[in-house]
């Protein structure tokens, strides 16, 4: 407990000597300390639901506590090792914009889109025309089975294009799992690289409500998983078979990212894709995948490579009871959007 919580800078004409002010404040601390016992009131705010459940964002009164811990902040802005962590309307992202927007640089977003998946194209495409790096000279490359369901072509923005990369994938995520990272791989090394200088990758089932601009430019850039925000690391779903390349031990890893939207600089997602895809590989000539599919690999990598800038839930979101709440929501998942959702949810988000 703070032994000074009432004392103020004195006002009127009375002035007394700085040694009686403190010696009044501590008395009156001192009175109110005893008064109120041993007990202290401790607020815990937890950005995530699951708290919430516990009832421990409440104002729940935790008895037994001498020791006040300030909340930690619902927004911090760094990650433990001094990476920026982003949300979209800080002073840190505006200064972050405004630096970017300087230089004009030419970045690609990269989506896969096999079989069925074909039906969330357009809605994602003219999401990303409106909210996706506005004002940027930007790159659509998509990874697809069937170029046609891409007719009719939509009109794109100023400085913006659509490349269509043919890839002969059968449908189904527990097939792409595998073949997502050296898909990625393959169409950078034939084309990408050479064409722009960031590339972000995204599910192609989501879709940008909000804007996503400069702020989210970084070397290496990784999302947080709304679901696993502000949860204690023992809760993160790393892979923990051993025989696994993508095995975390209990010592290791500082959040849990998800695989629906990640980048940065073409040649670090090259690495990140390469480094992946061998771990896949590896793990398939054991006869085993980890057991959240590509994004445990992912997951295994960013712990030995951590990312030089970290995005916020507000870009990898859904409305649900397990999700974190987000000052703005920029991009949501459908797909999971529209699992979680009742009938009158799912009409409105057009599931
Ligand atoms: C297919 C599947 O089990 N999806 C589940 C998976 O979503 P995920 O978001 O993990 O996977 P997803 O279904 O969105 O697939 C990942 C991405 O692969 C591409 N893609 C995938 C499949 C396909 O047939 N064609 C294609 O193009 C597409 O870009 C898609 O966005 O996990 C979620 C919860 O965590 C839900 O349970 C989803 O229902
Ligand atoms: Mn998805």
């Amino acid at each position: 407990m703070a032994l000074f919580p009432f004392c103020k800078q004195p006002s009127g004409p009375v002035r007394k000597t700085r040694l009686q002010l403190v010696l009044y404040c501590f008395l009156l601390s001192l009175i109110i300390y005893f008064l109120q016992g041993r007990k202290a009131s401790v607020r815990v705010e937890s950005p995530h639901p699951f708290f919430h459940a516990l009832g421990e964002d409440s104002g729940q009164e935790m008895a037994d506590m001498t020791v006040v811990k300030a909340a930690a902040p619902k927004t911090p802005q760094e990650t433990p090792w001094g990476a920026p962590l982003v949300w979209g309307n800080t002073r840190n992202s505006a200064w972050r914009r405004a630096k970017f927007t300087q230089r004009g640089v030419r970045t690609g977003l990269l989506v896969l889109v096999v079989g069925t998946y074909a039906r969330f194209i357009q809605r994602f495409l003219s999401s990303a025309e409106t909210h996706f790096l506005p004002g940027q000279m930007v790159t659509y490359y998509i990874l697809t089975d069937n170029p046609r369901s891409l007719d009719p072509s939509m009109e794109l923005g100023l400085e913006r294009e659509l490349k269509v990369v043919p890839v002969a994938e059968l449908p189904g995520w527990d097939r792409l799992a595998y073949r997502r990272m050296a898909l990625l791989v393959d169409a950078i090394k034939n084309e990408i690289s050479s064409e722009v200088q960031y590339l972000f990758c995204a599910d192609i089932d989501q879709e940008f409500v909000a804007p996503v601009r400069e702020e989210i430019f970084g070397d290496l850039v990784a999302t947080l998983h709304p679901e696993l925000y502000g949860m204690p690391q023992n809760a993160f779903p790393y892979e923990v078979e051993e025989a696994s390349s993508a095995c975390v031990d209990d010592d290791e890893g500082d959040y849990y990212y998800t695989s629906e939207f990640y980048g940065g600089l073409v040649s670090e997602v090259h690495r990140l894709a390469q480094a992946c895809s061998l771990l896949i590989l590896q793990d398939q000539a054991k006869g085993i995948m980890a057991r959240g599919l590509e994004e445990s690999y992912l997951n295994r990598y960013l712990i030995d490579h951590r990312p030089t800038c970290v995005l916020s839930p507000e870009y990898s979101c859904w409305d649900s009871a397990l999700t974190a709440d987000v000052p703005v929501q920029r991009l949501v998942s459908l797909g999971r959007q529209c699992e979680a959702s009742d009938m009158k949810m799912k009409a409105q988000y057009r599931c």
